[in-house]
């Protein structure tokens, strides 16, 4: 994991989290989440040094995330993973304590509110990011051509164009159990700016597929020393009193 501050500066809302189920309290008034994704707007898949991000194009509503716990209409701009080096973790959240080898994060900004995500990313809820767990089991149709377009941003900041992708296919098929709160970005700047949607039935990948993610690289092509892209989740971070909602009992 990086070795960013372990836990912000006078933050009481930093992520990630343990989900303690019991804790979590049943909220009737959640809605259902209304994802409702055009392929067309997908962009391009991107090294960032932390992970890889799957950009989309967010000059419109044409990509959006509604419902749930969300008053407003979210815009999706990036999807990404955190991952570990062996399939015994590699998720940020976890579950009771459970770790997962990895955890996929599809990130919206408020559109409603924000002309642009600069913007948002620094205001409180500006941000909404659905988070779904991974597990090893059957191979995941629909990621494999993700996985196979990764060799070509294996080092930091490469870009490749990827175009047609529907984010909506790495969903779970129940989308109206989850987990809610009030909590930060895990990466810098760290902003206290998101609404976390967290997925309660998580999706499989094969034990091949998630060996693709590890071959990608945090450095880039010039550095001498390659380091393997692995254990690119943070550290979890305190409570502060935060209640976690629930949209099932
Ligand atoms: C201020 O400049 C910026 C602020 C944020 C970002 N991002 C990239 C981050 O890696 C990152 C990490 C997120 S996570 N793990 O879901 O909490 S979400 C997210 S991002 O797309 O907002 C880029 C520029
Ligand atoms: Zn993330």
């Amino acid at each position: 994991m990086w070795q960013g501050p372990l836990v912000a500066p006078g933050g009481n809302r930093q992520s990630p989290i343990d989900i303690r189920v019991r804790k979590s309290v049943f909220d009737p008034h959640l809605k259902p989440l209304t994802p409702d994704y055009d392929p067309g707007t997908c962009s391009q898949i991107w090294n960032n040094g932390y992970s890889f991000l799957v950009e989309y194009d967010d000059t419109t509503d044409k990509s959006i995330l509604k419902g749930g716990p969300l008053e407003d209409n979210f815009r999706l701009c990036q999807f990404h993973f955190h991952w570990g080096e062996s399939n015994a973790w590699g998720s940020e959240h976890t579950v009771d304590r459970r770790l997962f080898p990895a955890e996929l994060h599809m990130v919206h900004w408020n559109s409603n509110k924000y002309s642009r995500f600069e913007e948002a990313v620094m205001e409180e809820n500006g941000l909404a990011v659905i988070g779904v767990f991974l597990k090893i089991g059957k191979r995941h149709e629909g990621l494999q051509k993700l996985v196979d377009a990764l060799p070509a941003v294996r080092h930091k900041d490469s870009v490749v164009e990827f175009t047609r992708f529907d984010p909506a296919c790495l969903l779970p098929a129940n989308i109206d159990d989850y987990w809610t709160y009030a909590g930060s970005l895990t990466t810098p700047p760290l902003t206290e700016a998101v609404t976390w949607i967290i997925m309660k039935q998580h999706i499989e990948v094969s034990h091949d597929q998630l060996a693709v993610f590890r071959s990608l690289l945090f450095t880039s092509a010039e550095e001498e020393v390659q380091k393997s892209m692995v254990n690119n989740f943070r550290v979890q971070q305190p409570l502060r009193g935060r209640t976690v909602r629930s949209s099932f009992t």
